[in-house]
């Protein structure tokens, strides 16, 4: 059916008009595009009410940043692009973090944004929230487009969502002056010049050659070792996956947000031997996953000192070689990829049982040494205790989504909390980013109609704290435990210059469940593992908002969580 925005009235010319605004509905709708995260404002506030009349769903949030964090994680859990709309200047500034945190963690996400007048900006006449936002997007983003023509509308839509999701996804900035919504044009010219991507990720087969080199390389291993990244989550071929892995019978480390793509319960998993199948050892394939500092850059201390072989099975070819050399690149989409190794593998081989039976002995022992520190009943918690809770929450609600922020709430969950199912755990990415927390709870209870656990550091809360408003407002399955320990990494910090406070420290005894009261959320304070556990099967049970206000021993936590290198403080102390 057209979406007609008038008629035209002039006497004997009678037809069917549509306007910019309705040619942006439609360019989405017909591209499957179905959920728009919002902030309205000057100029595309129209555009959002009149998108929800056309049956869009449009997710109003209280900050850019926090909608364009939701968008970008819409868009790895459904592999199609997630779209964020805001206004001119301030607000494009406050998503374009969130649109190069995409690009970064290879999130299929598109910033639109409305713009002042291309006449006004180039003349730098000083229009309302005057910026040339398309040169701003350009270097932080895959791609960036204008649209200045209603008629180019459908055009640059297409462009937007292919280069969002085709080779390796990413963010796109589209920009949409103020001018264009009101831009008229013939109904049926405009339907006719929308566009439906078709194919818009196409298959990208690897070269039988390339697929041939890595299971020979893999077959010549002593000890090998496969890690999974968020690119193997993303690629959603779970069972390709699963089922090579167990061919292989190869133990699999899995990256952060690739935990839960094979249970981390599997026998094969090594989560738990980290640092033992790292440096021991002698072939590491890795797909999805990407040779950065998350992974040491592949060399080093702790990759110790045996020689290394990498195989790298990637969608961008120009990842390979990033760090060190891959002797066995394979370049192709990772489902297309597995599926030839499967075909390829054949039977007869699968990984030395020496080698198995002792990454199975080393990861017995870390959990067993994990084990009664997680039984704990202290008051006020320390991690371990609060942890322990929340692992059997997820165990007893394997499609409960875990988001998970901060930076001992970080570290120490990804270790305790076990994953069951793909794409169940979404976090900082990348870029160890703070502030994901609301947004990526909001997107993933709205796409995906499971409920969320948000597992959040107290400092890494404030960063979205006042999405809780939004996640009451759309009455979400969400509920939010924060680790409140008074400070960022600990709260025992004191200035002894002045009266001022410690820089890593905030209001002690702070109540962040009365925050949600306001908004008429459930609001919990729990002081002991056993309160914790009752407040939060509650939430999973009634599906309610809920904040819990989990109060931690702030001197509980180390200084610089885990990355401690990265910490100042620590590399000072280095120093010396
Ligand atoms: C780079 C890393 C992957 C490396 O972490 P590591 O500490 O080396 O490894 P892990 O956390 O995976 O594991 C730690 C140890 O726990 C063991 N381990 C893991 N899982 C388990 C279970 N289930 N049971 C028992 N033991 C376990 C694992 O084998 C390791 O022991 P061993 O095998 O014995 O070694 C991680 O640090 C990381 O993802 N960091 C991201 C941090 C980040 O983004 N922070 C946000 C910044 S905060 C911020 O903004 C700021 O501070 O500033």
């Amino acid at each position: 059916m057209l979406n007609t925005a008038t008629k035209s009235e002039a006497p004997g010319t009678e037809q069917e008009l549509t306007d910019g605004f309705h040619l942006v509905i439609d360019a989405l709708k017909l591209n499957g595009i179905n959920t728009i995260y919002n902030v309205p404002g000057i100029p595309i506030t129209d555009l959002g009410r009149m998108a929800q009349a056309a049956g869009i769903r449009v997710i109003s949030f209280r900050h850019e940043q926090n909608a364009g964090y939701a968008a970008g994680i819409a868009g790895y859990l459904t592999k199609k692009p997630g779209v964020c709309l805001t206004v001119s200047a301030p607000g494009f500034l406050n998503g374009l973090t969130a649109l190069a945190h995409a690009t970064t963690n290879c999130y299929p996400m598109i910033l639109v944004s409305g713009s002042s007048e291309r006449e006004i900006v180039d003349l730098q006449q000083g229009d309302y929230e005057e910026m040339d936002q398309l040169a701003i997007a350009k270097p932080l983003c895959k791609a960036a487009y204008r649209v200045l023509h209603a008629q180019d509308i459908g055009i640059g839509f297409a462009r937007a969502i292919r280069a969002a999701v085709s080779g390796r996804p990413g963010g796109v900035y589209l920009d949409l002056p103020a001018k264009l919504f009101g831009q008229v044009m013939n109904a049926e010219a405009g339907q006719k010049s929308l566009v439906k991507v078709i194919d818009a990720a196409p298959a990208q087969i690897p070269s039988p050659a390339s697929v041939k080199r890595a299971l020979d390389v893999l077959k010549s291993a002593k000890r090998p070792l496969i890690i999974l990244g968020k690119g193997a989550a993303y690629a959603q071929a779970d069972e390709e996956i699963k089922s090579f892995v167990e061919k292989s019978g190869v133990p699999f480390l899995p990256m952060s947000m690739a935990k839960g793509l094979l249970p981390d319960t599997h026998p094969q998993c090594a989560g738990a031997a980290r640092s033992t199948v790292l440096k021991d050892s002698d072939v590491v394939m890795l797909i999805g996953a990407r040779l950065n500092w998350l992974l040491s850059h592949g060399k080093g201390k702790s990759w110790g000192d045996q020689p290394k072989k990498f195989i790298q099975v990637d969608i961008e070819p120009k990842e390979m070689d990033s760090n060190v050399e891959i002797v066995a690149p394979v370049v192709g989409d990772i489902g297309s990829v597995v599926s030839a190794f499967n075909q390829a593998i054949g039977a007869g081989w699968t990984a030395p049982a020496e080698w198995t039976k002792a990454v199975s002995a080393k990861r017995e022992e870390n959990v067993a040494k994990m084990a009664p520190k997680l039984m704990n009943n202290k008051s006020p918690m320390d991690y371990h205790g609060a942890l322990g809770v929340l692992k059997n929450v997820i165990k007893d609600h394997p499609e409960a989504i875990l988001v998970n922020e901060g930076a001992n709430t970080l570290d120490l969950a990804r270790g305790v909390i076990d994953m069951y199912r793909p794409r169940k755990r979404l976090d900082v990415g990348t870029w160890g980013v703070m502030g994901i927390g609301m947004g990526q709870a909001i997107a993933a209870a709205l796409e995906t109609g499971h409920p969320v656990l948000a597992v959040e550091g107290d400092s890494a809360f404030g960063f979205s704290g006042m999405e809780v408003e939004t996640i009451c407002r759309y009455n979400l399955p969400i509920c939010v435990v924060i680790f409140n320990n008074d400070g960022i990494y600990r709260g025992t910090d004191v200035n002894g210059a002045n009266s001022d406070p410690a820089t890593t420290v905030f209001v002690k005894g702070a109540r962040y469940d009365k925050m949600m009261e306001a908004f008429g959320g459930v609001g919990v304070n729990a002081t002991s593992p056993d309160e914790l556990k009752r407040a939060v099967n509650e939430a999973m049970a009634s599906r309610k908002p809920t904040v819990i206000n989990a109060v931690i021993d702030p001197a509980a936590g180390s200084e610089s969580g885990r990355i401690g290198n990265l910490n100042p403080q620590s590399v000072l102390q280095k120093k010396k």
